[in-house]
């Protein structure tokens, strides 16, 4: 487990304890900390389109569009002929999530997902495989007999991308190929709201059955909204599934707005605060939200300038850390807010991701937390039941030069950690 970002330590953070025996791919729940996954397991195909081509096939533009074979089909044969298929990545956004915490982390985690059987030499499986870390294990994947998912990634000229997801078998998996033990022991269960659009096919049933196994098991649960068309067609689904089961949920601003109807980020999330305990709402060019509770007499005062917005005042506790809101006898909400690290890269390569970025940040503080915990319980930074290891203010800074990463990048996932040393940057950033 590597450290969450940076800063001047202040306690014990037992990063390179010897491994007693050889390491192992696969986790084990008594002895390892990691973060679990579940996700419909695609492959993003990269394709440059013009606006015509979107409306020719009727896909809405920045969404995730479920096609029919036949649609996909056509596409692809089409994209082949104009020859505009330029690169094949990992993709899914919890497959991402965790690819990236594996990285940022240098540490373990689960995927659960389905995977073809047999797999052949350029086929979508292969280059899933070929494009995620060796320290995301597999072990646990279900095989089916056909394709994993294909997300045709159309990227027009002013740079938006635009997803026509193809299924496969994608929503093959089912509750069975749930391993019980193996959510039980980990340090957060992560999953998106995707599989809520594909009603009557069996991965919905299995990430309920997470989400029960989670949370039977005081394992955090976060849960991320995928597309605002998505939420807008689910909303009161996904609302009773998030009084249920969820801690953690994060969005962008638009899928906010879907859920609540509130327009502005801080109402939006003030509001999503009183069904779960944290907060995270990317804004794109705004920058991002990282909002939750603390107990009243743990709050800390941030020294960074105070802003206001709809509320007040809002980041005035950000230095506090965030806990569950019924750990707290008087919880009180926090709001943070950051914006883009260095105004973002001077060149966009590719936005795809970036909010997948930030959350893969917010997990890698909250299995610290975990880490830290298992190995200092004693320590005063476990003085009250904290849900992640740093301040809201300080998983900000992190979380921003995450996503700021997969911007200046062409892929949607990182391919290296952060650099070890920021020689662009004020040593300020981190220090706080
Ligand atoms: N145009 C931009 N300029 C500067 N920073 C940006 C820009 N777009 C995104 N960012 C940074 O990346 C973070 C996440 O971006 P965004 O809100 O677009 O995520 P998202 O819509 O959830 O993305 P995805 O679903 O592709 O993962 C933002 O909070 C911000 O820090
Ligand atoms: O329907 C879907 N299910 C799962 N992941 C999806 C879906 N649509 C798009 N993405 C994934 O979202 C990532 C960017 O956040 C992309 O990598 C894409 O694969």
């Amino acid at each position: 487990m590597k450290f969450p970002g940076r800063r001047k330590l202040k306690h014990y953070f037992p990063v390179s304890q010897p491994k007693p025996i050889l390491p192992t791919s696969e986790v084990r729940p008594d002895k390892d900390t990691y973060v679990v996954g579940l996700d419909e397991t695609i492959v993003d195909v990269v394709a440059n389109v013009t606006d015509a081509f979107l409306i020719k096939f009727g896909i809405k533009k920045g969404l995730s569009n479920l096609v029919d074979a036949d649609t996909a089909a056509a596409i692809f044969v089409e994209l082949t002929a104009e020859q505009c298929i330029s690169d094949h990545f990992a993709g899914g956004t919890i497959g991402n999530t965790i690819h990236n915490y594996s990285v940022l982390a240098d540490d373990k985690s689960v995927l659960l997902g389905v995977m073809s059987a047999n797999i052949g030499l350029g086929s979508p499986a292969y280059h899933y495989i070929c494009h995620t870390s060796s320290k995301v294990d597999m072990n646990h994947l279900q095989g089916v007999a056909g394709d994993i998912g294909r997300g045709i990634t159309l990227i027009t000229p002013d740079g938006e991308r635009t997803f026509a997801i193809a299924p496969g078998d994608m929503d093959e998996l089912d509750a069975d190929h749930i391993p019980e033990s193996i959510v039980a022991g980990a340090a957060a269960l992560v999953t998106c709201a995707y599989p809520l659009r594909h009603q009557g096919k069996p991965i919905k049933q299995a990430m309920i059955q997470a989400l029960q196994y989670a949370h039977q098991n005081q394992v955090p649960t976060v849960l991320t909204l995928g597309t605002s068309h998505l939420v807008e067609e689910h909303r009161d689904e996904l609302l009773s599934l998030i009084k249920q089961y969820i801690n953690v949920l994060a969005m962008n601003e638009l899928e906010a707005e879907a859920l609540t109807g509130l327009s502005d980020p801080l109402e939006a999330a003030s509001e999503i605060l009183n069904y779960v305990d944290i907060v995270l709402l990317t804004a794109g060019p705004e920058g991002m939200y990282l909002c939750g509770h603390t107990e009243d007499e743990m709050k800390r005062e941030t020294t960074n300038p105070i802003k206001s917005g709809r509320l007040a005042d809002f980041n005035r506790w950000e230095f506090s850390r965030p806990m569950l809101r019924e750990a707290c006898q008087h919880p009180i909400k926090v709001f943070s807010h950051i914006d883009p690290y260095m105004g973002g890269p001077e060149k966009i390569r590719n936005t795809n991701g970036a909010g997948d970025g930030a959350l893969s940040a917010l997990l890698h503080d909250i299995s610290a937390n975990h880490f830290h915990k298992s190995a200092m319980p004693n320590s005063t930074k476990h003085l009250a039941p904290f849900l992640a290891y740093s301040s809201f203010a300080q998983i900000c800074k992190y979380a921003n030069r995450v996503s700021y990463e997969i911007l200046a990048q062409n892929a949607s996932r990182l391919s290296r950690g952060l650099p070890e040393r920021e020689d662009s940057l004020e040593e300020a950033y981190w220090e706080k």
